[in-house]
């Protein structure tokens, strides 16, 4: 039996899975969590790596790394780490997004030439705030990478001028270009005011080097696309992602170009596109809300369907940690509606609906640039709350698909390694069981949540 191995190295944890290359099946999986926060020191995902892959790394043929996007590893000229890494989620940059897009030709010219309309999240503006604020550091950068790509160098002991990257990572950084699959080193210049040097980017199924056990390494991917190629996204699919980060996402063969800055113009981990919607709320809205209630998972899923649709008036603005999309950095959440006789069931059930509306919104930006969900699937960490599940087609207007538990972030990983490993040109075909279909009918929700969101937008201002 040939073994590979899948890991998904996100926001909050490094999953590992180990799985038969030929079914899919998975053989056994292992878990570690990170430490909290929006910058994080590289050696936390290493040792996190070695705690969750304990015992399965080494019984793999090959390996293949996913990983949050957007992350800033800095190295110095002895391939060592300047300083923490600035995560997706570090809001910091948001002045140097803003300097950078009114400089260098405004929303529309990044996005024709990256993809992406500057957001705090990308790399490029932690590059901005590194160059501004820590001198000192740019000073010792020599190159930059993205966490899976610092992984993967570390796993296939290489330096930092072999390390290798792939098109959906590279497509989060602000400095390169799906549309001619190319680094734009100009716009990496106007962010960081020099060149440095990147990893390299692989083709989808190369082998990139060897573990110390022998083991073939794939390029591994971004989380998104982790995800997309471990759930075998489809034409008209819409995979919606609700883990630290709430993504809505498909896979198109051509690039999103939206200087809205709504949808992300991202490559996908198999040669073609993946369109995302992304927001910096979601999965920790309802921990916030879990955790001010005084209950665990079951107590506030049951508190939250105890309500009645509309949670007795109460709506939540859920941008409790600032918002990338819409682009509110300096926002904070709004809980709007509060009567005498509000319950404890209304106020979980406004976390749920609230978070779920902000998804909402990502869904008709994915219609508006022409990506309609004829089939919506549900999937994070979130998506095994049981309010989400029953929520969710209420608030999306439409049914919703929950496939199989899985951590499909690091089964993709897993697919990408077998592909590698088979030479084929395609990955292979997994099956992963039936998907459970929950319907609901659509409720206002969505309007008040709308209305909210518009009325709230100017206070961002003076904050
Ligand atoms: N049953 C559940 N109900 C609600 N939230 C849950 C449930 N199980 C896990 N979560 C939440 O999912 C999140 C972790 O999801 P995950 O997709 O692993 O995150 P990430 O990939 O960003 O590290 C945590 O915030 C956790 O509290
Ligand atoms: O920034 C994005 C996508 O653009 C996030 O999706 C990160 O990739 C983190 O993902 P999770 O840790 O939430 O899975």
């Amino acid at each position: 039996m040939t073994l590979v191995a899948g890991v998904d190295s996100s926001t909050q944890s490094t999953k590992v899975l180990l799985v038969e290359a030929e079914t899919g099946e998975i053989v056994d999986s292992g878990r570690a969590s990170h430490p909290d926060g929006t910058e994080c020191p590289p050696e936390a995902w290493w040792e996190a790596l070695q705690e969750a892959g304990a015992g399965l790394l080494e019984r793999a043929d090959a390996v293949a790394v996913a990983g949050q996007q957007h992350g800033m590893v800095a190295l110095d000229a002895d391939d060592q780490v300047v300083r923490p890494a600035l995560l997706w989620n570090d809001t910091r940059s948001a002045p140097q997004a803003e300097r950078l897009t009114d400089a260098h030709g405004g929303p529309g010219a990044w996005a024709a030439d990256t993809g992406l309309v500057l957001a705090a999240s990308f790399t490029a503006t932690k590059l901005a705030w590194l160059a501004e604020h820590e001198p000192e550091h740019a000073a010792k950068t020599v190159s930059v990478m993205l966490p899976h790509d610092w992984l993967t160098m570390r796993l296939r002991g290489a330096t930092a001028a072999e390390a290798t990257t792939d098109r959906s990572d590279a497509s989060g950084t602000g400095y390169w270009s799906p549309r001619t699959g190319a680094y734009v080193p100009e716009r990496l210049v106007q962010a960081f005011g020099r060149e440095l040097a990147l990893p390299r980017v692989a083709a989808p199924n190369e082998t990139v080097g060897r573990t110390a056990w022998g083991a073939a390494v794939a390029p591994g991917t971004g989380d998104n696309a982790g995800a997309a190629l471990g759930l075998g996204l489809g034409p008209g699919d819409v995979a919606v992602s609700l883990g630290t980060s709430g993504t809505v996402f498909g896979v198109s063969e051509v690039p999103a170009n939206d200087p809205s800055g709504l949808v992300a113009g991202f490559a996908d981990a198999t040669g073609r596109y993946l369109p995302l919607v992304c927001t910096l709320n979601a999965a920790r809205v309802l921990d916030t809300f879990r955790t001010l209630l005084g209950v665990d998972h079951a107590e506030f899923d049951a508190l939250a369907l105890s309500a009645a649709p509309g949670s007795g008036g109460l709506t939540l603005l859920p941008y409790l940690d600032g918002e990338r999309t819409p682009a509110r950095p300096s926002a904070t959440g709004v809980l709007s509606g509060i009567t005498t006789g509000a319950t404890r069931a209304d106020l979980a059930r406004a976390a749920v609906e609230g978070m779920l509306s902000a998804q909402a919104d990502g869904l008709a930006a994915m219609a508006a640039q022409g990506l309609e969900a004829s089939r919506v699937l549900l999937i994070g960490g979130a998506a095994a709350s049981e309010a989400v599940r029953r929520i969710a087609p209420a608030v999306f207007g439409v049914d919703v698909e929950i496939p199989p538990a899985a951590e499909y972030v690091a089964l993709g990983a897993a697919r990408q390694a077998a592909w590698a490993l088979s030479g084929r040109e395609h990955p292979p075909q997994w099956q992963h069981g039936d998907t459970e279909r929950l319907t609901g009918t659509a409720s206002a929700v969505t309007r008040q949540y709308a209305t909210l969101r518009n009325e709230t937008a100017s206070w961002d201002k003076h904050q």
